[in-house]
């Protein structure tokens, strides 16, 4: 029997936890020709320095299928030359039961251009920077070309597409699952030790498409391609994106008839919380154990790296701080801590690290005013990556109730909402582990692990156990979160410590004159970053400093010009008074220097992005494509064009980056996307 206890009272926790005037009040709320030598990444992103020359050519990579052998195949296709002798017209959208995965070519792409390269991903990868010139590389970005699969002998890795679930706006929408990616292999980097596995977005039917066409439009994919890489040099848990290729031959219909591309992406694993939904809604519990146990062991670097049990995890005074410190690790496979009603065992140590990773990334979001747009549980990653790149945008005016998504018409997917909603889609993840956080010691018992709770009086005592746990985790979720906030919005600030009357004075009093002012949020922190404090000693220099965070165009919120002066000179006095006992006197290079250095001057905006696309589907245009990823991958400099990146000066468009880095134009603020993609 299938632990069902549990899924219900979680439910019922949910609205308790949003309600908490904690959590909601101290969120932010209220208060080749492609490739040059010179580009390489910056070292921002997650994986540190390493430029320079070597690295594989894709032949020489080394490959591993980890999922695939870990994990049950559709039994349709049992082994990869099942599916490679059914011809790719017979692949037919499906329900695929007790299975993770089906395998699957991609479809064969004629003539396919290769736009573009991250060389931060081929750094990341361990590519030599010239294999992305390569014929290989184009017909490997366009799924032509596979690699570890022997033709002629019917052996070797295959390519695969993945089945999950998942919750759409807060409803059970059933199988989901890549109906438009397919995975190819997986690398690990030997510099760093990363495993990846790389996959292609855009490469056709496969059997989880549903109603769809398998295509990606090369509107979206310029779009993914992009902001996965902005997301990870800001430092900002993602996925990632190699290559970006347009496929001339495809017409793909949407509102209109567009050019089809494809992506390469990758990630250290592609299972989403989605993955556990399928299962629980089909009450596949061995299966269950058998992801949560690969996830923890394959994925996360084993049980040992999973954090052990706070000293005083339901202890909200001193929790409050403590529960946000990075736990310890090194607990063994089967440790089993904390007193009887609230046992963890390895599978609550495996949600803590799963709850924790989000609780970190939904921090940087709100730090950076990053919105995913459609944050359902197959667009949540359980290593806490950014992941699914539709309707995305970065704050343009600071607005807590905006969603760049055209179709939420109930903002559940808003920039306030987004830290309930993770945890909303987290206590679902919470309900597919249910039973066995709540069998506490018993969890490896052979009759439990056989045939679950033997009788009602055992359910109920899994189920309260689960329940409080899942509880407990909440608070941790909510104490990570906000120190993670606090410590990033207290750096952007340019303060070296965070004092707790900070986040009125300072954070929420910034936050709400933005909103009435209706200010550019991250222009702000960049432009605050330049400002001298002895231009800010007398209320004169501070009224005329303000005009700086304005629109060149005026102040459109609330009071104008005149109310901008005061309401933001006023909170510059304050943020002076607060740096001078931080940095003392006459430290203003050095705080400069700081706060340049997480304060972004360029990041992807909507409008960047559509102009970009006019100019790459329109007027033909690709080293734009080139220009835009190299400011994304180095977000944090003044200035690109004619300085030296790697040792090689780079060649830019002075005008452009201008243009891309100051004020977005008027018409084009706060624009909203439509999901389709
Ligand atoms: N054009 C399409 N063809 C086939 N399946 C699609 C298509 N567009 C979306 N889907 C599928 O619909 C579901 C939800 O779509 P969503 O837009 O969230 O995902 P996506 O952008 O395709 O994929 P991902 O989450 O992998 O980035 C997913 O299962 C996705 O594979």
């Amino acid at each position: 029997m299938l632990f069902r206890g549990t899924v219900c009272r979680a439910l019922a926790t949910v609205p308790r936890l949003q309600q908490q005037r904690l959590f909601l009040s101290q969120t932010p709320t209220t208060a080749t020709a492609i490739m040059t030598a010179n580009s390489s990444g910056d070292g921002t992103g997650e994986e540190g320095g390493g430029g320079g020359g070597g690295g594989h050519t894709l032949a020489s990579l080394p490959k591993t299928w980890h999922f695939t052998s870990s994990l049950p195949a559709d039994q349709m296709f049992p082994t990869p030359a099942d599916s490679h002798r059914t011809p790719r017209a017979d692949i037919r959208p499906r329900q695929v039961r007790n299975a993770l995965f089906t395998w699957v070519r991609p479809e064969t792409q004629q003539d396919p251009e290769l736009l573009a390269v991250s060389p931060a991903a081929l750094r990341d990868l361990d590519l030599a920077p010239a294999e992305a010139a390569t014929d290989d590389f184009r017909q490997t970005a366009a799924g032509n070309r596979l690699w570890g699969w022997d033709e002629d002998r019917l052996e070797g890795g295959y390519p695969w597409a993945q089945c999950y679930g998942g919750f759409q706006f807060g409803q059970w929408a059933g199988q989901l699952g890549d109906g438009r990616a397919i995975s190819l292999f997986e690398t690990t980097n030997g510099r760093t030790g990363t495993r990846y596995e790389l996959q292609l977005k855009g490469a056709g039917l496969t059997p989880y498409s549903r109603f769809a066409d398998g295509k990606a439009v090369l509107r979206s994919s310029i779009r993914e391609f992009v902001v996965s890489e902005a997301l990870n040099a800001l430092r900002i848990p993602s996925t990632r994106a190699l290559a970006l290729s347009l496929l001339p031959h495809q017409k793909v219909r949407r509102e209109t008839i567009e050019p089809g591309a494809v992506v390469v992406r990758f990630a250290q694993s592609w299972i989403r919380l989605g993955t556990f939904d399928i299962m629980r809604a089909r009450g596949d519990r061995a299966l269950i154990r058998r992801t949560a146990t690969y996830l923890a062991e394959d994925v996360l670097g084993g049980w040992e790296a999973l954090p052990r049990r706070l000293p005083n995890p339901d202890d909200p005074v001193d929790g409050g701080g403590a529960l946000a410190e990075p736990p310890a690790r090194g607990a063994g496979k089967d440790e089993v801590e904390g007193p009887e009603d609230a046992q963890e065992n390895r599978f609550q140590r495996l949600y803590r690290e799963v709850v924790r990773r989000n609780a970190l990334t939904v921090a940087k979001w709100q730090a950076y005013g990053f919105m995913n747009g459609v944050l359902n549980t197959d667009n949540t990653s359980p290593l806490g990556l950014s992941i699914d790149f539709g309707p995305f945008a970065f704050m343009d005016n600071f607005d807590p109730s905006y969603t760049p998504n055209h179709d939420d018409h109930f903002l559940r997917y808003s920039y306030r909402n987004q830290p309930s909603i993770i945890w909303w889609n987290l206590v679902r993840f919470g309900e597919a582990l249910g039973e066995l956080l709540g069998a506490g010691a018993g969890v490896d018992d052979p009759r439990f692990v056989e045939s679950g709770v033997a009788d009602d009086a055992e359910g109920e005592r899994l189920a309260q156990r689960a329940e409080s746990l899942i509880m407990q985790a909440g608070e941790e979720y909510k104490a990570v979160f906000l120190a993670e906030y606090k410590r990033l919005m207290t750096a952007r600030l340019g303060l070296r410590e965070h004092r707790d009357a900070d986040f009125d004075d300072l954070f929420s009093a910034l936050l709400d004159a933005m909103e009435a002012l209706e200010l550019d949020f991250n222009l702000f922190f960049r432009r605050l970053s330049s400002v001298r404090l002895a231009d800010l000693a007398a209320e004169q220099g501070r009224r005329d400093k303000a005009a700086v965070f304005f629109y060149k165009d005026g102040v459109t919120g609330i009071g104008g010009e005149e109310e901008g002066r005061k309401r933001i000179g006023e909170w510059l006095d304050k943020w002076r008074a607060r740096v001078v006992e931080d940095w003392g006197e006459g430290k203003d290079q050095e705080r400069s220097r700081a706060m340049k250095g997480v304060n972004p001057s360029f990041i992807p905006r909507g409008w960047i992005l559509d102009e970009v696309i006019q100019r790459v589907d329109r007027d033909g245009e690709r080293d734009v494509l080139r220009r835009i990823m190299h400011m994304a991958l180095h977000p944090f400099e003044d200035a690109w064009d004619g300085q030296t990146f790697d040792g090689a000066v780079y060649k830019g468009d002075r005008e452009e980056e201008l243009r891309w880095t100051s004020d977005v134009p008027r018409t084009q603020r706060a624009q909203q996307c439509s999901c389709s993609s």
